[in-house]
């Protein structure tokens, strides 16, 4: 039996991969406490005892203002860990399974960013989990990077769950209206990665699998003001007592909205290349929502 090693297990992603992996193999997730990613002789020393055959690093650090205020830390867990796992799954032929984001793009582009499309991360968030991604590639391991963006899911923090706990404090809201991305569920991707994970398994592990980065997002698009009505209709729908109402929310754009971090104003990329090379169908991102939100309302 195949052991999978599972990364930040009480994040959105490391929660819905612990469920998704449990079928293909032995998964050993671990959390903050067992396995601290800033601590490299710390990962070393798990990995060595728990010899994975596959490593699924969903962990990182997410939180995209603060890490403009801590550019080392963000440095140390969104680049330097990777490494540190890359070059361990070099050396043990393991495969490492790592997820990457939309904000490595400035978003200046139009339609769809393919994988071939150049990055050009803006915030020190975009640019750490950029430099960790390059990390992988460098160190020679096998290895899939699933670019992803707008995660959201039933367990952890997210901007679904802001706006449901902003609607029940407040009448009013004010929303960018002019940043477009595909929201997508944390079970989602915990469910596709399986899928590819079951294909590399059922081939017995073959090292001419097409190993390397592929984007991995719900299907369509639209904008976080969008996004935020679509939760608090389906909140409304659900008998959930807001003081919000859809019509409350007011559209701005990213100027009127200062942060410390610049976001892309395109986030949309293109799934062609994880559709065609897996033979895998993306699901719209309210198919998603819809499920979540039975689940936290
Ligand atoms: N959230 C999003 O919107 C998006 C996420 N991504 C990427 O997808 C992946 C999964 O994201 P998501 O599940 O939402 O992230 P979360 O923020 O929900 O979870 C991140 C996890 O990382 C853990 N972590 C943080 N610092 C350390 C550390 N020093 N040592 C060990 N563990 C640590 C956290 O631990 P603790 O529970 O203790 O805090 C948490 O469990 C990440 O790589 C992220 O960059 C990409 C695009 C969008
Ligand atoms: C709460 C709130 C946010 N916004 C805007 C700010 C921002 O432009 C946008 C999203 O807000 P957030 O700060 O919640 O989301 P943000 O942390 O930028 O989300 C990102 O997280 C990282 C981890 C990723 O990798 C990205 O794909 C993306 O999901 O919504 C408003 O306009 N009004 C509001 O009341």
């Amino acid at each position: 039996m195949k052991t999978i090693l599972v990364t930040g297990r009480h994040g959105q992603v490391g929660f819905e991969l612990q469920r998704s992996l449990a079928v293909l193999g032995k998964v050993v997730a671990v959390d903050r406490e067992e396995c601290d990613l800033t601590d490299a002789v710390a990962v070393r020393a798990l990995l060595d005892r728990v010899q994975p055959d596959i490593i699924v690093n969903p962990a990182a650090h997410t939180a995209v203002d603060k890490a403009e205020s801590e550019p080392a830390l963000a440095q140390l867990i969104n680049a330097d860990a990777p490494q540190v796992l890359a070059e361990w799954a070099r050396a043990h032929q393991a495969l490492l399974v790592h997820y990457s984001t939309d904000y490595v793009f400035d978003g200046s582009q139009p339609g769809w960013y393919t994988e071939a499309d150049r990055p050009n991360p803006q915030s020190v968030y975009g640019k750490t989990k950029l430099a960790g991604e390059d990390a992988i590639r460098a160190s020679g391991c096998r290895h899939l990077i699933f670019r992803t963006s707008w995660v959201f899911g039933a367990h952890g923090g997210n901007f679904a769950k802001t706006i449901l706990r902003l609607g029940r404090e407040r009448e009013e809201l004010k929303i960018v209206a002019d940043q477009r991305g595909a929201p997508t569920g944390a079970m989602l991707l915990a469910d596709v990665t399986a899928q590819v994970l079951a294909q590399y398994l059922h081939r017995n592990a073959p090292a001419d699998f097409p190993f390397g980065l592929y984007h991995l997002v719900a299907a369509g698009s639209t904008s976080w003001y969008e996004y935020a009505q679509a939760v608090v209709t389906a909140a409304q729908a659900r008998g959930a007592v807001l003081k919000l109402s859809v019509d409350a929310i007011q559209p701005i754009p990213t100027s009127a909205y200062p942060l410390p971090a610049p976001r892309p104003a395109n986030s949309c990329l293109s799934t062609d290349k994880l559709r065609s090379t897996f033979g895998l169908a993306l699901p719209d991102w309210q198919q998603g929502l819809a499920h979540v939100m039975q689940l936290i309302c």
